[in-house]
C-alpha cells in the first residue's frame, strides 16, 4: 500500500524560484526512504509539500489514496498522520520546558490532561530525556534538542515520520542513537523519510532512494540500484558510497568476488577472497598439487588464534627444499553473537551469561540500554555502529555480546540471522537471559512474515569450519 503520493507536482516561491518541478513519487507504507541531492535540489520543499504547510501550484498529495486537504480540520488530521522533524531543532522547540514542548502536539488535538501526560511520560522514558523535563529546552545540546523534537514529533503517534537531514551536527554516537531510534520505530511498522547528503549513510540504510537535482526527481529505486549509475550520482553533484569505491578497488586487483554490490562492511568482508599463501618447508618426495598437512602454525596460525591451518596444497616447490602453499583455513574458536534484552536486566543472570559465553567484547545499542548497562557497572567497548562490530568481531573469533531494550531486540537479533543466512557463514547465535524465548518466538514471526527461513539457533561448538573447504576436499 502507497502511503504517501504526489503526482505532477510543483511549487515556486513566491520570489519566483522554481524549486519542485513535476515530481511524481510513491512511497510504500513502513519503508525507510531517502531523499538525496546536493544543497538547493528541492528536499526540505518536497517535505514542507508532503506535510501541507505549503500548497502545490500545481499538482496533487495523496495519503493513503486520498488527496489531502488543505481546510483546518483537513491539515489537523494530515498532521497527526504526517509528522515533520526541521533540520535546525530551534525552528521546531518553542515551549519554555522539555515537558511542554513534547505536550505541545497531544494538547493540540485536545487529548485530556492525564493522557497527555502518560504519553508525554512514555516519551522522556523512551527517549530518555526524564532527567530533562524541567530543562528549558535552548539549553540542551545539540543531540539532547533533537531527541526532543523527535518525540514531539512522536508524541502524536504518526503513521510517517519525515525527517530533514536527521544527523546532521550529531556527533557519531548521538547520531547512531538517532538511527537506532529510526530503525526501532520503523520497525514497528512506521514509514521513516529523511533527506541527506550522505550518500553512505542513504546507500546503507534505506529500503528505497529518491534521488533530487534542481527541484526534479532524477531516479528512484533500491539504494543498490540508484547508485549503481555512477555517471548519474556524479551529475546529481554526489558521490559514490565509500564502501562501493572501496570494494571496486579491491575487485579490480581480483582481491574479492566480482560483480556485486556490498552494502556494509560485514557484506564486503564476506566477498574478500579468502586465498591465503605461505612459504613452508617440505619433505624432497613432496610434488606441486599434492597436499600437505601443517597442523596449527605460528602467527596466524598460533595457538592464540583463531585459525588451524589444515591440508594445504603444494602450488610451487622451490631448489631450497621451501614450497608455497594455499592454506585451507579451519576455525579453531567459533565466534559468537550474544543478544540481551536490558529491560530484564538481572546481575546474577547476566555474569553467568557472560562467563558461560565467555564473552570478550561487549556493545550497547540505544540510549537505555546504555544508560542501564551505566548504571550498573557493565564496561561497554562498542556504542556506535554495534551490530556491524559485532559481526565483525565474531568473524574473527571473538564472542560478543549486545545489549539493547524495547523493539531493539527483535530488530538486532533479525538482522544477525539474515546476516548469517545470507553469508552463510556459520556463526554461532543465541538470544540470552530471561526474555530469550520471547525474543527468539518474536524474531521468528517475524521471519515467518517476511518469508525468510529461520536459522537453527546452534549451541556453541568447539571447532567450526569457516566457509572454505574441508579436510575431505584435498589429498
Ligand atoms: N523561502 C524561499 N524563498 C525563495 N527560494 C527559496 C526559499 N527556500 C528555498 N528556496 C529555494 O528553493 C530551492 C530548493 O531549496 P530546498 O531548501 O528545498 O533544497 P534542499 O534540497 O532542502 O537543500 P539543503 O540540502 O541545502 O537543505 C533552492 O533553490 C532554494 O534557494
Amino acid at each position: 500500500m502507497m502511503i504517501l503520493e504526489t503526482q505532477n507536482l510543483e511549487y515556486s516561491y513566491p520570489d519566483g524560484t522554481k524549486a519542485i518541478d513535476n515530481v511524481s513519487i510513491q512511497i510504500p507504507a513502513g519503508e525507510k526512504i531517502s531523499f538525496v541531492g546536493k544543497n538547493g535540489s528541492g528536499k526540505s520543499t518536497l517535505f514542507l509539500l508532503l506535510n501541507g504547510t505549503f500548497k502545490p501550484k500545481k499538482g496533487k498529495v495523496l495519503l493513503g489514496g486520498q488527496e489531502i486537504s488543505y481546510s483546518s480540520s483537513g491539515l489537523l488530521d494530515l498532521r497527526k498522520r504526517v509528522g515533520i522533524v526541521f533540520q535546525n531543532s530551534d525552528d521546531q522547540i518553542i515551549a519554555p520546558t522539555v515537558y511542554q514542548d513534547i505536550a505541545f502536539g497531544p494538547s493540540n488535538l485536545n487529548y485530556k490532561r492525564e493522557e497527555i501526560d502518560k504519553i508525554v511520560n512514555k516519551m522522556l522514558d523512551y527517549f530518555g530525556l526524564q532527567s530533562l523535563k524541567d530543562k528549558p529546552p535552548h539549553h540542551l545540546s545539540g543531540g539532547q534538542k533533537k531527541r526532543v523534537a523527535i518525540a514531539g514529533v512522536l508524541a502524536m503517534d504518526p503513521d510517517v515520520i519525515i525527517l530533514d537531514e536527521p544527523l546532521s551536527n550529531l556527533d557519531p554516537v548521538g547520531a547512531d542513537e538517532i538511527l537506532d531510534i529510526l530503525n526501532e520505530l520503523n520497525h514497528s511498522g512506521k514509514t521513516i523519510i529523511i533527506s541527506t547528503h550522505d550518500v553512505d549513510l542513504a546507500y546503507k540504510w534505506s529500503d528505497r532512494v529518491y534521488l533530487m537535482s534542481g527541484g526534479k526527481l532524477i531516479d528512484e529505486g533500491s539504494p543498490k540500484n540508484v547508485f549503481s549509475n555512477e555517471e548519474q550520482v556524479r551529475n546529481a553533484s554526489l558521490k559514490s558510497p565509500v564502501i562501493l569505491d572501496f570494494y571496486h578497488e579491491l575487485e579490480k586487483r581480483w582481491l574479492a568476488t566480482g560483480g556485486q554490490q556490498p552494502k556494509d562492511i560485514p557484506e564486503l568482508v564476506q566477498l574478500l577472497h579468502k586465498i591465503d599463501l605461505m612459504r613452508v618447508d617440505v619433505g624432497p618426495d613432496t610434488r606441486v598439487g599434492e597436499c600437505v598437512n601443517l597442523g596449527v602454525l605460528y602467527r596466524d596460525y598460533s595457538k592464540d588464534g583463531i585459525y588451524e591451518a589444515v591440508n594445504s596444497r603444494v602450488l610451487c616447490k622451490n631448489d631450497d627444499g621451501t614450497a608455497v602453499v594455499e592454506v585451507n583455513r579451519r576455525v579453531l574458536k567459533p565466534g559468537i553473537i550474544c543478544v540481551y534484552n536490558m529491560e530484564s536486566y538481572d546481575k546474577d543472570e547476566y555474569a553467568q551469561i557472560v562467563s558461560e559465553y565467555d564473552i570478550n567484547f561487549i556493545g550497547a545499542m540505544g540510549k537505555r540500554s546504555k544508560e542501564r548497562a551505566e548504571e550498573e557497572g557493565i564496561e561497554i567497548v562498542c556504542n556506535s555502529g554495534v551490530i556491524d562490530k559485532s559481526i565483525l568481531n565474531a568473524l574473527t573469533g571473538n564472542r560478543c555480546l549486545i545489549l539493547t531494550s524495547q523493539g531493539m531486540v527483535e530488530h538486532t537479533s533479525k538482522r544477525i540471522r539474515d546476516y548469517i543466512k545470507k553469508s552463510g557463514i556459520r556463526l554461532s547465535f543465541h538470544p540470552v537471559g530471561k526474555s530469550a524465548a520471547e525474543i527468539e518466538e518474536n524474531t521468528k514471526k517475524r521471519d515467518e512474515v517476511s518469508n525468510s527461513d529461520v536459522i537453527k539457533n546452534e549451541p556453541p561448538a568447539d571447532i567450526y569450519d569457516h566457509g572454505v573447504d574441508d579436510e575431505e576436499t584435498c589429498g
